[in-house]
């Protein structure tokens, strides 16, 4: 990979549980879009799979152990530049139990009418009303 790279990938997942609703997290304050809700995920590594990636983030952030085949492909979105930002937002229906914050992040579950309503990261928002209501 080289240094400077003119676009990063990052992995995110819409996670619904038995009632259709979406889990969402808050990001830190400090962070890029901090105090935003936005998916859980994060920034794919080099010599990682995208898929892969995105098992490791939840297992860090939430302790949960995210089965690669209930993955499904959803939507793509792109923001910024230097570097560019590329979001690859993956689905998934299966039920994970309670999530624990590992990394202190407030989190909870959303109707999508309920997600709409929280202050969410700009290109979250763009995939959020991707999803039929
Ligand atoms: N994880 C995640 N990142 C998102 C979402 N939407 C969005 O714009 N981003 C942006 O994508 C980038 C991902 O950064 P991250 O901080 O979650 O990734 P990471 O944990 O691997 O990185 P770190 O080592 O910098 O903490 C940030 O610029 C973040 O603002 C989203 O729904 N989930």
């Amino acid at each position: 990979m080289q240094n400077n790279p003119t676009w990063i990938l990052v992995v995110a997942l819409a996670l619904f549980d038995a009632e259709g609703r979406l889990f969402l997290q808050q990001r830190p304050t400090g962070k890029h879009h901090g105090g935003m809700w936005e998916f859980p995920g994060g920034k794919v590594e080099a010599s990682e799979k995208p898929a892969n990636a995105l098992v490791r983030e939840i297992a860090e952030e939430l302790a949960l152990a995210i089965d690669p085949v209930q993955l499904e492909q959803a939507f793509f979105a792109e923001e910024g530049s230097d570097p560019a930002v590329v979001l690859n937002l993956y689905t998934s229906r299966q039920q994970v139990g309670v999530p624990q914050s590992l990394e202190g992040q407030a989190w909870g579950w959303f109707t999508l009418a309920e997600a709409v309503g929280l202050p969410l990261a700009p290109m979250d928002r763009k995939l959020l009303s991707r999803f039929d209501r």
